[in-house]
C-alpha cells in the first residue's frame, strides 16, 4: 500500500480528467514527482477503458476513481477486474452499505493480497450542500451524513474516506488518526469554485487533517499546470 505523506507534494492528488488518454498520460509524465498521485476518473475509463489506464498505472501511483456503488455481488466483480492490474487507491460510495464494501474488501483481497488498492469510501459529494442533501431525503447538516457513511464503511473494511475539506477535522476528532482521508473540493485562493460546494483551499484541509488533497481543474484548466502545481504544493 502506499505510504501516508508527509510533505507537501506528496500530498497532491492530480485528477485528470479527460477523455483522452493519451494527454492523460502525457500531463502525468510533466505532474511526475511533483504530485504524489494522479487520479483517473469516470471520464477518462468510460472513454479509454482499463487499456487506458493501465500505461498510467504502470508510469506511477494512480488513483482509480469510479465511485463503485451497486449490489455486492456486482461491486465485487468490478473490484475483482481492477485489482487484476491494481491501482493504488480505489472508490466506492459508502452509501453503497456495510455488505457492498465487505463484498469490495473480499475481492481486492482474493485478488491483489497486499497489492490491494486502498479502498476509499466516498460519503457526501463535495458537490452537494445542505440543500441538495435534503432533496435526496437526508436531513440536516451534511457532517451528520458523512460522519454516519464514514462510521458505517470503516467498519465494513474501507480503509479510508473521501470527504469535503469541511468535515476533515470533525473527522479526525471522531475516528482518529488511523483512516486515511482523501479530500477533494480543494481550491486556492481566486480559483473558481465551479460545481464545488463545500471547499476550502489546499493549507486549510491539510492543516484540518487531510492525508490528500484532490485537485483537479485548479491543475488542469491552468495555463502551466506544472506552475500550479508547484504553488499548490509550496502553499502546504
Ligand atoms: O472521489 C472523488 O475524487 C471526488 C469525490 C467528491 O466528493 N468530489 C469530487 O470532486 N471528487 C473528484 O475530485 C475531482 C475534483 O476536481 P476539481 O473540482 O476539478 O478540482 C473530480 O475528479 C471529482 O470526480
Amino acid at each position: 500500500m502506499i505510504a501516508r505523506p508527509t510533505k507537501g507534494a506528496d500530498r497532491i492528488i492530480a485528477a485528470l480528467d479527460t477523455e483522452d488518454a493519451a494527454a492523460a498520460l502525457a500531463l502525468a509524465g510533466r505532474l511526475a514527482g511533483r504530485v504524489g498521485l494522479i487520479k483517473a476518473g469516470l471520464e477518462l475509463f468510460c472513454a479509454a477503458g482499463p487499456a487506458g489506464v493501465a500505461p498510467l498505472i504502470a508510469a506511477g501511483p494512480v488513483f482509480l476513481d469510479l465511485k463503485l456503488h451497486d449490489i455486492p455481488n456486482t461491486v465485487a466483480g468490478a473490484t475483482r477486474a481492477v485489482c487484476r492490474t491494481p491501482p493504488a487507491m480505489l472508490t466506492l460510495h459508502g452509501a453503497g452499505g456495510g455488505a457492498m464494501i465487505e463484498a469490495a474488501r473480499r475481492a481486492a483481497e482474493d485478488v491483489a493480497g497486499d497489492r490491494r488498492p486502498i479502498l476509499l469510501a466516498v460519503t457526501v459529494l463535495t458537490s452537494i450542500d445542505a440543500a441538495t442533501l435534503a432533496a435526496t431525503g437526508v436531513a440536516g447538516d451534511p457532517v451528520e451524513q458523512v460522519l454516519r457513511l464514514a462510521r458505517l464503511a470503516l467498519s465494513a473494511g474501507a480503509d479510508g474516506l473521501v470527504c469535503s475539506p469541511r468535515e476533515v477535522a470533525r473527522l479526525r476528532d471522531a475516528l482518529g488518526a488511523a483512516p486515511f482521508l482523501v479530500v477533494p473540493g480543494v481550491r486556492p485562493l481566486g480559483s473558481p469554485a465551479g460545481d464545488q460546494a463545500r471547499t476550502a483551499t489546499p493549507a486549510e484541509a491539510v492543516a484540518a487533517g487531510a492525508d490528500w488533497i484532490v485537485l483537479g481543474r485548479p491543475i488542469t484548466a491552468a495555463a502551466d499546470p506544472v506552475a500550479a502545481a508547484e504553488a499548490i504544493a509550496a502553499s502546504l
